[in-house]
């Protein structure tokens, strides 16, 4: 392999050239001592690479015969061709950049000098010849050489016999101290310092008195070469390698010496070296896992790159045939056969020039700089003070982060509800203008509605054309979303899943048919009362100041008037011409109430059970909800008792009866009235629902009702509230708060004891609400018996808080969820003209209801965003932005009469969460949505006015 191949294949070895020593032999021939003596030669090479040992003697029968080798050379061999094939190609890698080595290893007198020395001319001559051949290169060659002599470092250059130190360099390894190393001027030059240090050691050998080697001899020849095209100012690399050619000392033995004093410590420190130099080898051979001894010997010190380490070596050991020296040949054929075996590891050397240096430097410098920076302090082990200290220091500053962060966020969040309540305020105004003064129109449209679709449509159309985001294909489907509340995806919360579909019927739908018609029929009752809480209302309108009695009485009239008018109202058209009487045969019925228990069961368990009176009055505290007190001052405008009296009346009409067959069309309000009566007598059992007035004793419809106390059977006894088994009953259940409404039963004894009017009223007030207390308690319960969804809830608790004028309502709700109790009651017991429903039934229908609501929710959200979007439901709500955004949404998903009743319930709550100071335009729009929600939901308060 030439020089160049082998630097390729160096290079494409990132891990450096991995090849044993090349190990050669040569056998000198018999010199003139031993042709005389007859030492005939007992050794023959056999080939170019075994040579054998022949021996007649028994003796040395049991030596080994053939011993092989890279190559072995006989005496017939020139130098020449010991160079060429031996050492030429390991000599000639310097110039590549390769460290190199050429020993000659044997006993004394068998060749080594006169074999090294042609070695060293042949390569010198080769190496020049390369660099002569190589013009682009320029090369600067070096000439060093040392001996070591008794352990001693001798400068072959110089003339002072000082003994030199050898030093440990970090990058060189093992260098000796003030070595004089020439720079070779030329060939000539180099051939006259090899020519002074054969001297100079022959001199040293001559004192002796020897003509044998008694010295290791190391020449030293450094070759540095770059290329010639850089310039000096660009970076170029440098390659440079060493090439020792080392003459050892004989390998005899120092017993084989004769000799003492001086001698026998001669020759003790020539063997350190030579057995150093043997172990080494014999240990490198079987691998490099244990220690090797370079450190033991000056010789395999300076030579320990050479041995198993960064450069190729070849050894040439050299023999002498004679058979007196038989002993010597056969251990340095050992120590041959062990060398071969060591490998070694060459790599290229390459030198950055200085220039290059300074930049690679300058990288990595800035590379550390920057890891530094990154490198936070380590802090001291054990110093737990500063380590509090600088743990403080960084919960200060991120302290102030949060702060900084906290201060920008409220910042960005007040310039987006700014910008959002200017959109909105102008939306909302447009759609205010088409549609304030259309309050009636809207009613009526929106009693409308359930029938017919279209009349929606043409509601859209005609009043919300302002609302350019109600699209032709929204109006198509009605889950369709106005872009408008899409602007913060916060709001697809509120779109879809958050209030699931409910399946199946309206819950409320035959509660409201019938309580229209109820209510329908006790028009003119309605009237008589009206003009009382109008009165009544009067004050509290003055006082507040939010709406003018005649706006009030304005829209009331409108609004009854609309309503008494057969021929005007049309929701009365519309009941003509789609018979409401349609499926409300008794079966019909019962199969309804069955599906409002599920309804009912199913909107509650869409509302995790934390939603409980408690934490809806817990949320109340925290948001201290209040009141608009001009939804208060509406509320109290309608009329308590219109139900109850219309029902009263119908009393008299009852004989229509309940097993009127209703295929018929109806026929004005006559009939209706009948089918109402019909309906309640023949489904309802009163035993206990009787118990709802008790607690309105202190009103003028409790004082009609207490009139009626003995018929507990009669469809009025239910819708009035009789008293009569269930007084008692109450008794039990109210304990102490039976105890008020005796107080309240015999008025005059307790006025009696108070002086002034200041005091009654105080009295009035405390006994009030101590009954309102107790109304609420009642009401509790029975929504928990009647699965009454938590938005209903929330919404009846945030609207009746103990004002007086709260009586009717709480009355009113009592009455509803009676009703609602006794039809699931009933239901449940499949009781009534060989019902089927079954208690298991209801239950299996509502687990598939639930499974299913289950399942539409889990496609939607996680567990996880379900829970967070009920927290955010309610949480959302107390800030007017959000309110409004829920609002425009409300608004538009009144086409989804699914969701009608839990819209409802969120309208009032955000009615119940702004005060009267902040309502604004946008408010007008969330005042018609809650109009046309009401009448669903809330029929008894159809006729109520809105507070803005
Ligand atoms: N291959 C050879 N052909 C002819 N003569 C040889 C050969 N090898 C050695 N000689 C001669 O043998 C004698 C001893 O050789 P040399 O001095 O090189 O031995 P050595 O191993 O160096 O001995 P020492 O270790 O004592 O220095 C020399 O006179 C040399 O000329």
């Amino acid at each position: 392999m030439g020089g160049e191949e082998l630097i390729k294949g160096v290079i494409n070895n990132s891990n450096g050239l991995e090849e044993t020593i090349r190990v050669s032999i040569r056998l000198r021939p018999l010199n003139e001592k031993e042709l005389m003596k007859n030492d005939s030669s007992d050794w023959e090479c056999l080939n170019s690479n075994s040579v054998m040992f022949r021996s007649t003697l028994p003796e040395r029968s049991l030596f080994p015969h053939s011993y092989t080798f890279d190559r072995v050379f006989g005496i017939d061999s020139t130098t020449k061709q010991v160079y060429e094939e031996g050492a030429k190609e390991v000599a000639l890698s310097v110039v590549n950049g390769i460290n190199s080595t050429i020993f000659a290893y044997g006993q004394t007198s068998s060749g080594k000098t006169f074999t090294m020395n042609g070695v060293t001319q042949y390569s010198v001559a080769d190496i020049y010849s390369y660099i002569e051949s190589h013009q682009d290169r320029e090369f600067v060659l070096k000439f060093s050489a040392i001996e070591i002599y008794n352990e001693a470092v001798k400068d072959l250059l110089s003339l002072e016999n000082v003994p030199l130190r050898l030093l440990d360099d970090p990058e060189k390894g093992t260098v000796v101290e003030k070595l004089t190393e020439e720079i070779l001027k030329d060939r000539n030059h180099l051939q006259e310092l090899i020519s002074f240090c054969e001297v100079q050691r022959k001199i040293g050998e001559t004192s002796l008195n020897e003509t044998s080697s008694r010295s290791h001899q190391i020449l030293r020849l450094t070759i540095e070469s770059s290329a010639r095209k850089f310039k000096k100012s660009e970076s170029s690399s440098t390659l440079t390698a060493t090439v020792n050619f080392v003459d050892l000392a004989g390998s005899e033995r120092a017993s084989q010496t004769n000799s003492g004093g001086t001698r026998l410590k001669e020759g003790c420190h020539i063997n350190r070296s030579l057995l150093t130099l043997g172990t080494v080898i014999r240990k490198l051979s079987k691998g490099r896992n244990g220690h090797i001894p370079y450190r033991d010997s000056k010789l395999t010190r300076i030579l320990q790159n050479s041995l198993g380490g960064n450069g190729r070596t070849a050894i040439i050991c050299t023999m002498s045939p004679a058979r007196s020296h038989v002993e010597q040949s056969r251990n340095t054929l050992l120590f041959a056969t062990c060398a071969k075996e060591v490998s070694t590891n060459a790599h290229v050397n390459v030198v950055v020039s200085d220039k290059a240096l300074v930049k690679q430097l300058q990288k990595e410098l800035a590379r550390l700089e920057s890891e530094m920076k990154n490198l936070k302090p380590l802090p001291l082990k054990g110093d737990s003070t500063s380590l509090l200290k600088e743990k403080e220091l960084v919960i200060e500053q991120m302290d102030k982060q949060i702060k900084e962060l906290t201060r920008q966020r409220d910042l960005a969040q007040y310039r987006i509800e700014n910008l959002l309540h200017s959109v909105g305020e102008d939306r909302i105004f447009k759609l205010s203008e088409s549609t304030v003064n259309t309050i009636p129109d809207l009613v009526d449209l929106d009693l409308d509605l359930r029938s017919d679709d279209s009349s929606f449509k043409a509601f859209d159309e005609s009043s919300l054309k302002t609302f350019d985001t109600f699209t032709a294909q929204e109006e198509n489907s009605p889950h369709k979303i106005d872009p408008l509340f899409t602007m913060n995806h916060e709001d697809d919360f509120l779109l879809d899943s958050s209030t699931p579909e409910l399946a199946g019927p309206d819950p409320y739908q035959d509660w409201e048919e019938i309580a229209e018609r109820v209510h329908a029929n006790s028009e003119d009752g309605c009237k008589d009362v009206q003009c009382i809480e109008l009165e009544e209302s009067k004050e509290s309108v003055n006082e507040n100041g939010d709406l003018t009695l005649a706006t009030l009485e304005d829209n009331e009239r409108q609004m009854i008037s609309s309503f008494d008018n057969p021929e005007t109202s049309p929701q009365r058209k519309n009941k003509e011409i789609i018979p409401i009487n349609k499926g409300h045969t008794y079966d019909g019925l019962i199969q309804k109430a069955s599906e409002m228990e599920k309804t009912l069961n199913c909107i509650v368990n869409l509302y995790p059970s934390e939603q409980s009176f408690s934490s809806i009055e817990a949320a109340k505290q925290k948001l201290k909800l209040a009141r608009s007190k001009s939804c208060l001052t509406v509320l109290m405008t309608i009329p308590p008792s219109t139900l109850i009296e219309k029902v009263e009346d119908d009393k008299k009409t009852r004989s229509i009866g309940s097993d009127v067959n209703f295929s018929g069309k109806a026929e004005g309000s006559r009939r209706r009235r009948g089918l109402s009566c019909g309906i309640l007598e023949a489904n309802l059992d009163f035993k206990d629902s009787q118990s709802v007035c008790s607690r309105c004793s202190d009103t003028k419809t409790l004082q009609i009702i207490d009139e009626d106390d003995d018929d507990n059977t009669s469809v009025l006894n239910f819708a009035t509230g009789k008293r009569g088994k269930s007084k008692n009953r109450i008794k039990k259940r109210s304990g102490s708060r039976l105890g008020r409404v005796s107080k309240k039963e015999e008025p005059k004894e307790t006025t009696q004891e108070v002086h002034t009017e200041e005091e009654k009223e105080l009295q009035a007030h405390s006994e009030w609400m101590l009954e309102f207390e107790g109304q609420q308690r009642d009401i509790i319960e029975l929504w928990d018996a009647c699965n009454v969804p938590l938005v209903h809830r929330s919404y009846f608790f945030i609207l009746f808080k103990g004002d007086p004028s709260d009586a009717v309502y709480m009355e009113v709700e009592l009455r509803r969820l009676f009703f609602i109790r006794e039809a699931i009651s009933r239901s449940a017991n499949g009781s009534g003209r060989g019902d089927t429903v079954t208690q298991t039934s209801s239950l299996k229908a509502l687990n598939r209801e639930r499974e299913m609501l289950a399942r539409r929710m889990k496609k939607k959200f996680s567990a996880k965003e379900r829970d967070a979007l009920y927290v955010k439901w309610g949480i959302d709500l107390k800030t007017k932005q959000r309110s409004i955004q829920v609002a425009r949404m409300l608004w538009s998903r009144t086409k989804d009469f699914d969701h009608i009743n839990e819209s409802a319930a969120l309208v009032a709550k955000l009615i119940g969460f702004v005060e009267p100071n902040q309502v604004s335009r946008e408010m007008f729009g969330l005042s018609f949505s809650l109009q046309s929600l009401d009448h669903r939901s809330f029929p008894w308060k159809r006729n109520m006015s809105l507070p803005f």
